[in-house]
């Protein structure tokens, strides 16, 4: 199994859009968690997504319980990004069956989802600036989790 990624109900649609572009080129699944603070629908992706949408794996979720259920199902870690955490993202070995999981832009995850999460971790920042734009952020720990895991061999 690939490393996944999960959007925990994304606000803004150029941010999924680039990432499910991402997604599509480097062969990462996207999970949907809903609500989106946006209208889910291929007009309002397009933006950034543009035609690469349609190569994109992406599964919706009604609901952080229901994503939840799910990846415990499957024996699935769940490894949360957030600016809150004190774990470097950069210290951690990842799995390949890993699932990755970004915040809102606005609010990141309430402290509820955060302790379902079996890891959280940070990206290492200069003092006193707040956050990394949420598709970056996602980008910077797919990539370390992918290259830690072998996950760029089947790619051209
Ligand atoms: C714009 S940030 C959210 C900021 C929000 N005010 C908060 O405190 O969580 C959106 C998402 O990007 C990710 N992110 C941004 N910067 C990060 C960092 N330095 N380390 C880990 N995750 C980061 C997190 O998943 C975060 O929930």
């Amino acid at each position: 199994m690939p490393v996944e990624l999960a959007l925990y109900q994304p606000d803004i649609a150029q941010n999924t859009g680039t990432l499910m572009r991402l997604g599509a080129c480097i062969g990462v699944p996207i999970h949907i968690i809903h609500p989106t603070g946006f209208t889910f629908s291929a007009k309002n992706l397009a933006r950034a997504g543009l035609d690469y949408l349609d190569h994109a794996n992406v599964r919706e979720h009604v609901s952080f319980a229901q994503f939840d259920t799910w990846r415990r199902v499957q024996g699935r870690r769940l490894v949360l990004l957030s600016t809150k955490a004190t774990d470097s993202a950069y210290t951690q070995r990842y799995d390949g069956d890993d699932i990755l999981m970004v915040g809102r832009e606005s609010a990141g995850v309430p402290d509820a989802v955060a302790a379902a999460c079996d890891l959280c971790v940070r990206i290492p920042m200069r003092d006193g600036l707040r956050s990394i734009n949420v598709a970056l952020a996602a980008t910077l720990i797919v990539g370390e989790a992918k290259r830690q895991t072998d996950g760029f061999s089947d790619l051209t």
